[in-house]
């Protein structure tokens, strides 16, 4: 008993003491954050890096499709909170996310993720900076006559519209300070350099909104537009106007007016904004005739693609809406990276419309992923990274423009070669197939799930109706065609571990 008691004792002394150090480290730090413990592990972790962010002297790289990542500054709500931030920019490819974790003893420890992207912004970096690496080396290509397309990804709040369309006070927008005045800018530059001045190219500019798989005119009045596809496969967006600008100042009007019209009608600065996608085409013509077009796009927020499962029909339909245009905006982006012959444009609207900007030799496209420093985003911050660096993933040359860069790649690459054994190849091929099969008939089925208004949350309850009787399922083709589409997946799966197990044999 008395050994017993001086255990117990040396361990209370050893949690006092814990308390003590745990006191005076919050003084030391400040304790009035609710979570210091981690900022100050996140402190400490970046004491030991050297921290190089992307500079203006850094050299640009061509892409043919690049992606990038922006971590916005906290804003003076999250301040207010003392929130935490959880991202660090070591390099001008390199992005961390500290996610805040707990041990089973409920001991707090960091897991550190690191991301690679061909650029990485941090929260010093500017609007023009950003658009210096990522849009402008977009814009000879629309002269080249090809189409360039960029995107802005991102959580609500994390800074898409603020990058792609200016900085607003109130409901007043600083235009000039965007994306999509930065390139307008360029475009006119261009227009007046010798080599392009004598070929009487006109510029136009468009800007539309895609709400729940609707279009809509920004530049006349909201009019809802439709969307036709002609025998050609081609896509007409009817009734949408073009207005011809003459300089950069009337594009800043049409910016001013198209976001003015946008964000009309709305209790809060991000109400519908965040529901909705927003394109903006500078179109070069001559005569009439196509030359080229830019479509700079600010996507809705995805974490609204999450909102299925709200108790309101209408948030749940805009959530479906969004978040399988994101899935085929993925998708379409992939195609395009691998010159895949057949691109899934008619998977949604946003896809639909911008068809045009995913095929053809000369079609460059460029994702910037937005994100939020809070450890409150943290989860939605780590979605769209993965999101990010799926699009990345199948991109040939990305994260490496530099000669020694691609030497290393190429290293890499015959080194992973000789490891794989082309059975492993074929197993590894098979696992990114059924991966993808099963993303996409996951995301189908919630979305059925809604339509026939039943169904439970977890993939396993689908795995397990794909074995069901045929009669026992529900009397819809889509839904039917999903299951086989599961199913293919899952004889595919079967097929991949036969193959593993030879090979392990
Ligand atoms: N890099 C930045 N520097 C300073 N402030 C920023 C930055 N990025 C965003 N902000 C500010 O954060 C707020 C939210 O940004 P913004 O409206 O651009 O987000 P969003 O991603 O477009 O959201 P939504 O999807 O709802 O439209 C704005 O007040 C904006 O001024």
């Amino acid at each position: 008993v008395r050994e017993m008691e001086k255990m117990k004792n040396k361990r209370e002394e050893k949690r006092a003491q814990m308390n003590e150090i745990r006191t005076k480290q919050a003084q030391e730090f400040d304790g009035s954050c609710p979570n210091w413990e981690f900022a100050q592990m996140i402190k400490e972790f970046r004491a030991t890096l050297d921290c190089r962010p992307i500079s203006i002297a850094d050299p640009m790289e061509e892409h043919r499709i690049c992606v990038c990542v922006r971590k916005r500054p906290l804003n003076k709500q999250e301040l207010l909170k003392k929130e935490c931030d959880v991202i660090t920019v070591p390099s001008k490819c390199v992005l961390l996310v500290h996610e805040p974790k707990h041990k089973v003893d409920l001991t707090k420890y960091l897991e550190t993720q690191a991301f690679r992207f061909d650029f990485s912004f941090d929260e010093s970096s500017s609007n023009e900076m950003v658009y210096r690496f990522t849009a402008r080396p977009l814009v000879e290509t629309i002269f080249e006559g090809g189409k360039a397309t960029c995107f802005a990804y991102g959580q609500t709040g994390s800074g898409k519209t603020h990058t792609m369309g200016g900085d607003f006070s109130g409901r007043v927008q600083n235009a000039s300070k965007g994306i999509y005045a930065f390139a307008s800018q360029d475009v006119f530059l261009l227009l007046n350099q010798p080599r392009y001045r004598s070929q009487n190219l006109e510029v136009y500019v468009t800007f539309f909104e895609i709400y729940n798989g609707k279009v809509f005119d920004l530049l006349n009045k909201k009019a809802k537009l439709r969307v036709l596809e002609d025998g050609k496969q081609q896509v007409q967006v009817v009734g949408l106007q073009e207005k011809q600008v003459h300089c950069a100042e009337d594009v800043f009007k049409m910016i001013e007016i198209g976001t003015a019209s946008r964000t009309s009608g709305q209790t809060f600065a991000n109400a519908s904004s965040s529901r909705s996608h927003a394109c903006f085409q500078i179109i070069l013509r001559r005569g009439g005739k196509l030359i080229g077009k830019f479509s700079l796009v600010d996507l809705a927020g995805n974490e609204r693609g999450a909102d299925t499962c709200s108790a309101d029909r209408q948030t749940r339909m805009e959530g479906a809406e969004i978040n399988k245009s994101l899935l085929a905006l993925k998708e379409c982006i992939r195609a395009l990276g691998q010159n895949k012959s057949h691109t899934p444009f008619r998977e949604s609207k946003l896809t639909q419309v911008l068809r045009d900007s995913f095929i053809g030799t000369n079609s460059r496209t460029c994702m910037i992923a937005m994100i939020s420093p809070g450890m409150s985003s943290c989860e939605y911050t780590l979605n769209t990274l993965r999101y990010a660096d799926r699009v990345k993933e199948l991109s040939p040359h990305s994260g490496g423009g530099e000669a020694q860069n691609q030497m290393e790649t190429e290293e890499t690459l015959t080194d992973e070669e000789e490891d794989i054994s082309p059975h492993m190849s074929n197993f590894c091929e098979a696992l990114t197939q059924i991966t993808e099969r099963e993303e996409k008939a996951v995301e189908q089925l919630r979305e059925l799930r809604q339509v026939c208004g039943r169904g439970e949350s977890n993939p396993g309850f689908y795995k397990h109706l794909a074995f069901s009787e045929p009669s026992a399922l529900p009397c819809h083709s889509s839904f039917t065609e999903t299951l086989d589409a599961l199913r293919a997946a899952m004889q595919l799966e079967e097929q991949a571990s036969k193959q593993m197990s030879q090979q392990r044999r």
